[in-house]
């Protein structure tokens, strides 16, 4: 029954639709609604919410050219995968990493990965601080996307280090960004970063007004970055 509204969506962002993944994502919203039981994994809980605030909001990011051009990504604070696992259903051929300081939310993930038969998906259960240091994450991906998890200069410092030079990282973020944006422009500047484009989203079947922050990594990030949480919870990067 809900195969028109987000096939609607699909269109409108230039991407195939097929029944079979109009059932993963049926799927999927069965098991965040079961494991939701006893698990807090989302405060959305009705069908329709569920399909427009968490699956259509996070398929939006391929608004970003950059995320259809991509061929690996990495989803920051994933929570029970958004917007990662939506992106990867749409995009099977991508490669994806979603990262999680919560292992109990990464076994949902598996469990719904492997009932979708997705491939090419690897779960980190890391804080994102300690995930960049690791050779075998950081400059490693062509996107990071992340949303909902922290502010735009704190995220930026936590997701850019993941991203090659040249790539970028995509921030999902809600109406209000411009004081986030000025607050950020140094530290992205620091990280190695240029902010390059901010889009408008509208959801479909809500009122919801969203923006997607686009982030070129121009060079690589210093390597004291990102600093351990104890460090940056004492101070954002500023230039104040
Ligand atoms: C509010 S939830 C958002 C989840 C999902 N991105 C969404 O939009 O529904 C924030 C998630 O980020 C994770 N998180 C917060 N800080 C983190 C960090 N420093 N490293 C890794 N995960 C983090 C939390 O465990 C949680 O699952």
């Amino acid at each position: 029954m809900y195969f028109d509204i987000m096939k609607k969506s699909a269109d409108q962002l230039n991407l195939t639709f097929s029944r079979d993944q109009y059932e993963q994502f049926m799927q999927y919203k069965l098991l965040l609604k079961q494991w939701n039981e006893k698990l807090n994994l989302t405060a959305i809980t009705e069908d329709d919410e569920i399909i427009s605030k968490h699956f259509i909001d996070s398929i939006q990011a391929f608004q970003s050219e950059e995320l259809n051009h991509a061929e690996s990504l990495i989803d920051v604070g994933t929570g029970a995968g958004f917007p990662g696992l939506p992106i990867k259903i749409m995009k099977p051929e991508l490669k994806i990493t979603l990262l999680d300081s919560l292992n109990k939310r990464l076994n949902f993930l598996r469990a719904v990965s492997e009932e979708m038969n997705l491939e090419n998906v690897e779960f980190v259960h890391s804080r994102a601080e300690d995930g960049a240091r690791k050779s075998e994450y950081r400059d490693s991906y062509d996107v990071a996307v992340s949303r909902a998890v922290a502010n735009l200069t704190l995220l930026t410092e936590l997701c850019l280090p993941y991203v090659k030079v040249g790539g970028h990282f995509i921030a999902l973020k809600g109406p209000a960004v411009e004081q986030e944006i000025e607050d950020a422009e140094y530290a992205v500047k620091v990280l190695g970063g240029k902010i390059i484009r901010i889009q408008k989203v509208k959801v479909e079947g809500t009122d919801l007004n969203h923006n997607l922050v686009v982030i070129r990594k121009m060079k690589p990030t210093p390597k004291g970055y990102p600093r351990s949480s104890a460090a940056i919870k004492k101070s954002l990067i500023s230039e104040k």
